[in-house]
C-alpha cells in the first residue's frame, strides 16, 4: 500500500505536537518515524492508525482519504495492523491460537492455514502448541507481528516493538522482522528512538524533532547528506568544523580547499561549518597533514580516535583496531570524500563534536 501524508499537523487540546509532516511510503517499503522522546513519533503513528485526530492536513492510502478535508475513516475500516511495545499477547491462549484470533470471521480451515504460513514468515512454526510466556521477548514479540500480518493489513503499524528488549537482541530481531515483511510484502512504518533499529529495518527514516518532519530519506542520505545541522546531530557521529567560503563551490578548511556539496549562497570569506563523519577522516602514514590524539575508544573492530589539529580544530576518525596508538601520539591523516556537506552559518569557535544522540 502506498501511504501519503499530506501536511499532517497533530496534537492535543489545540497543542500542536508536530506540524505539516509530509512523507509518501511506497507499496511494500518499510518507513520508520525516528526522533527523541516526545516529539511526537507515537501521535503521528496513531494518527495514520485513526485513534488520534489531525488538526489538519491529510493521510491517504493508495489514493484513498483515510482522513482530512472533513473525513476520518474508522481505524477498522483502515485495514491496517498494528504491533505495540507491550505485545499484549493473550496468556491463556496457544501461540497458534493468539495469531487465529484476529481471524474470527474465516472459515477454521482456511484461518489455520493463514496462522501457520505466517508463523512459519516468523520462524515460529514449530512453537505453535506453545504459551506465550514460554518463550522468550523476542520470540514474543515475533508472535505479535505474525498476529498484526494475519489478516492481510494493507500496512503493518509498529510502535516501539523492540525498546522492552535487550539492545543486542534489538538489531537482530529487527533484520528478523524486516526480513519477515519483506517475505509477506507487506510495508510498514514503525516508530523508534533508536538509529540502530532504525537503520537496520527501514528503506526510508523520517526523524522528527522541534515538532517538525525535518528529513525523510534513505539512511545512507541520513548520515551523509544530512538536510541541517540538527540531523548532522541526532544521526551518526561527527564533528562540525568552521570553514570559509572560497567560491560559490569551494570551502577552504584544514584539509585544504574542498569541493562543496551544494552552491554556496554565502559570500566570498564568510565563515560556515562543514560536517565531517568518523569514516570520512583516513588514517595515512604517508598523508602530509598530520594530527595528535586527544581521546581513544576502543570498539572491538575499530579505535574512534579523537584528533586535533594543528589549528586546534577536533576532528574524529574511525581507524581498524590493529591501529593502536597511544594518547599523544602524532598520526597522519587525509579525507575520503568527494564532497563536503556545509551549513552556512555562524561556526561555533574551535568546532563541534556533534554528541550523536540518536543511540
Ligand atoms: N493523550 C495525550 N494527551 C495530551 N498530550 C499527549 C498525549 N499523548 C502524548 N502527549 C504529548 O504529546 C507529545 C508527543 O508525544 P508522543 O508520544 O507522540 O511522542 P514520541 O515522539 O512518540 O515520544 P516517545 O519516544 O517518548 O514515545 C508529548 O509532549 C506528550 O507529552
Amino acid at each position: 500500500m502506498r501511504l501519503e501524508i499530506d501536511n499532517a499537523t497533530v496534537g492535543y487540546g489545540g497543542r500542536v505536537v508536530l506540524a505539516d509532516a509530509s512523507l509518501t511510503l511506497e507499496d511494500g517499503e518499510i518507513g520508520c518515524l525516528l526522533g527523541p522522546s516526545g516529539a511526537g513519533k507515537t501521535t503521528l503513528l496513531r494518527a495514520v492508525a485513526g485513534f488520534e485526530r489531525l488538526m489538519g492536513g491529510r493521510i491517504r492510502a493508495d489514493g484513498e482519504l483515510l482522513v482530512g478535508d472533513g473525513v476520518h475513516l474508522p481505524p477498522e475500516q483502515r485495514r491496517l495492523g498494528m504491533v505495540f511495545q507491550d505485545h499484549a499477547l493473550l496468556p491463556h491462549l496457544s501461540v497458534l491460537d493468539n495469531v487465529r484470533f484476529g481471524l474470527f470471521r474465516w472459515p477454521r480451515p482456511k484461518a489455520l492455514a493463514r496462522a501457520r504460513e505466517v508463523l512459519e514468515l516468523v520462524g515460529l512454526v514449530d512453537a505453535a502448541d506453545r504459551q506465550p510466556h514460554r518463550l522468550s521477548g523476542g520470540q514474543q514479540q515475533r508472535v505479535a507481528l505474525a498476529r498484526a500480518l494475519a489478516p492481510q493489513p494493507r500496512l503493518v503499524l509498529l510502535d516501539e516493538p523492540f525498546s522492552s528488549l535487550d539492545p543486542d537482541l534489538r538489531e537482530r530481531l529487527a533484520v528478523q522482522v524486516r526480513e519477515a515483511l519483506k517475505a509477506a510484502g507487506i510495508g510498514a512504518l514503525l516508530v523508534t528512538h533508536s538509529q540502530v533499529e532504525a537503520f537496520a529495518m527501514a528503506d526510508r527514516i523520517g526523524v522528527i524533532g522541534d515538532g517538525r518532519l525535518q528529513q525523510w530519506a534513505s539512511g545512507y542520505d541520513l548520515y551523509h547528506r544530512p538536510a541541517n545541522r540538527f540531523i548532522a546531530g541526532f544521526v551518526g557521529e561527527g564533528v562540525l568544523l568552521p570553514a570559509t567560503v572560497v567560491d560559490a563551490d569551494h570551502v577552504h578548511t584544514a584539509f585544504g580547499v574542498l569541493a562543496a556539496d551544494h552552491r554556496l549562497g554565502a559570500p566570498t570569506g564568510s565563515r560556515v561549518e562543514m560536517l565531517l563523519r568518523p569514516d570520512d577522516v583516513i588514517h595515512d602514514d604517508d598523508a602530509p597533514l598530520q594530527a595528535r590524539i586527544v581521546r581513544r575508544h576502543f570498539r572491538g573492530a575499530d579505535f574512534l580516535y579523537t584528533l586535533q589539529l594543528e589549528g586546534g580544530d577536533l576532528v574524529e576518525a574511525l581507524v581498524p583496531s590493529h591501529h593502536d596508538h597511544a594518547i599523544g601520539q602524532r598520526i597522519g591523516i587525509r579525507l575520503d570524500l568527494e564532497h563536503v556537506i556545509v551549513f552556512e552559518h555562524p561556526p561555533q569557535p574551535g568546532g563541534e563534536v556533534l554528541a550523536g544522540t540518536g543511540d
